[in-house]
């Protein structure tokens, strides 16, 4: 059951009414429940058990401070991508020694701070950066733990430009020549092989393309078994999809307990990147209705988010539901709901019926997930407000942007001293 619910009419988050965030922290504001969050997790950690492994929650899907420390209470581990996103965890009391650092462009900078707080694992995307790695751990007199990310070309049905386990996409080593380079580094003095990692794609709604990579991973494990280098875990990414508009993902706790069967009798730790199946329906954006216009061609419903807020409608097409918070009297109409920005492509939705009336609230649903950490500051507008809600509780996890904030660091070039004419 969703922790958004109506509630004679009005929808609520947990034991608040929206109406109620609205105006205590106006809007656009993203609103998260912890509830959600813990229950998603939960069901990651109680299908893995006592099996050795981790569940390392994607900081990419949803970074802020709040979401982050009420996951590392629970004993989370962490994925990460940068630099910033182990600061990020680290500051919201994250244990580095349950961290996986993956991306295509660690620099040099970012390895050395992650081998100094004892990360658990480096997820290696190339041989160039496994020169890198090989060289900043030298430098630091450490033995730096890798699991390569290969590629094994598995097509997993999704958005092209969330799809990355295709031989065409950049990530991950190909699998192919995947064991000599697993050779070089088993040699190395200052690389300490310890897993094999692969992350297909993201919003995916079959297991099938998951479980046809780890085959793939599982016949690279045995292989390099047979050449004396043993894994100590299988990293099999994250990618698990959502409801956003009728699809019908497989749940977390069957996918876990059909990659458990595949594994078998191996003496294989597991760990898995989940991101937007904790994530994604655990937030909504609130946003209120500005203006109604009406065009020969189209209704248009502008509201006071937009693309700056959540990029996905605009980047992938993507679908979100939009409902009313408090449903407004009159006949259900088509709308398009628009934000203020100046492009075309500034749209929360597209064709929604809806009766709708100007200072309308209205909630952008399935927005716990790439919607903040997406957000920019196009069109010089301040971030959105996010809120969480415990219960009966909120907290203002990150307050809205300010103009100062947006400023700063910037600066005004000095007058010149001479006019033009006396050049
Ligand atoms: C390496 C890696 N791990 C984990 C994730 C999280 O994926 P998702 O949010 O689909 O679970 C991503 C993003 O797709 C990723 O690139
Ligand atoms: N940002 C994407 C998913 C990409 C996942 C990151 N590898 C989305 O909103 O659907």
């Amino acid at each position: 059951m969703s922790e958004f619910n109506y509630r004679n009419g009005t929808l609520w988050a947990e034991e608040v009414s929206l109406e109620k965030i609205a105006e205590q922290f106006g809007t656009p504001t993203y609103v998260y429940s912890r509830a959600h969050f813990e229950k998603q997790y939960q069901i990651y950690a109680d299908a893995l058990g006592d099996h050795p492994g981790l569940i390392c929650y994607a900081v990419k899907a949803n970074s802020n401070l709040g979401v982050l420390s009420l996951l590392a209470q629970l004993g989370a581990g962490f994925d990460i991508v940068s630099g910033g996103e182990l600061e990020r965890v680290l500051l919201a009391g994250g244990d580095p020694s349950r961290i996986v650092f993956s991306g295509v462009g660690k620099t040099a900078e970012e390895m050395r701070r992650a081998l100094e707080v004892g990360v658990h694992c480096f997820n290696v995307e190339s041989e160039a950066e496994l020169g890198r790695l090989e060289a900043v751990a030298a430098e630091c007199g450490a033995k730096a733990p890798v699991s390569l990310r290969v590629n094994p070309d598995v097509d997993a049905g999704t958005h092209p430009y969330i799809s990355t386990g295709l031989k065409e996409n950049k990530f991950g080593i190909d699998i192919e020549i995947a064991p000599e380079v697993y050779r070089r580094a088993a040699a190395s003095p200052h690389i300490k092989v310890i897993g094999v990692d692969c992350h297909i794609g993201s919003q995916l709604t079959e297991i099938a393309p998951f479980l046809d990579a780890l085959d793939r991973l599982l016949i690279l494990a045995d292989k390099l078994a047979d050449q004396g280098i043993q894994l100590e875990h299988l990293d099999l990414g994250g990618g698990l999809g959502v409801r956003y508009r009728g699809e019908e993902p497989p749940q977390a706790g069957d996918y876990l307990a059909a990659v458990m069967e595949r594994l078998g009798e191996r003496q294989l730790g597991l760990i898995l990147e989940p991101g937007r199946s904790i994530a994604a329906n655990g937030g909504l954006l609130l946003t209120r209705v500005e203006f109604l216009k009406r065009t020969e061609e189209h209704n248009f419903a502008i509201v006071d988010a937009a693309m700056n807020d959540n990029l996905r409608p605009a980047l992938y097409q993507a679908w979100q539901d939009i409902v009313p918070v408090t449903p407004a009297d009159g006949e259900a109409e088509l709308w398009d709901i628009v934000g203020p920005v100046c492009e075309t492509g500034d749209f929360l939705g597209k064709h929604r019926t809806l009766a709708l009336q100007p200072g309308q609230l209205l909630a952008m649903l399935s927005a716990g997930a790439y919607g903040f950490t997406m957000s920019s500051n196009y069109n010089t507008r301040p971030r959105a407000a996010e809120v969480l809600v415990d219960g009966d509780k909120t907290y203002l996890v990150r307050a809205r942007e300010t103009l100062a904030d947006l400023v700063r660091g910037e600066s005004l070039v000095p007058a010149r001293l001479t006019t033009r004419e006396e050049d």
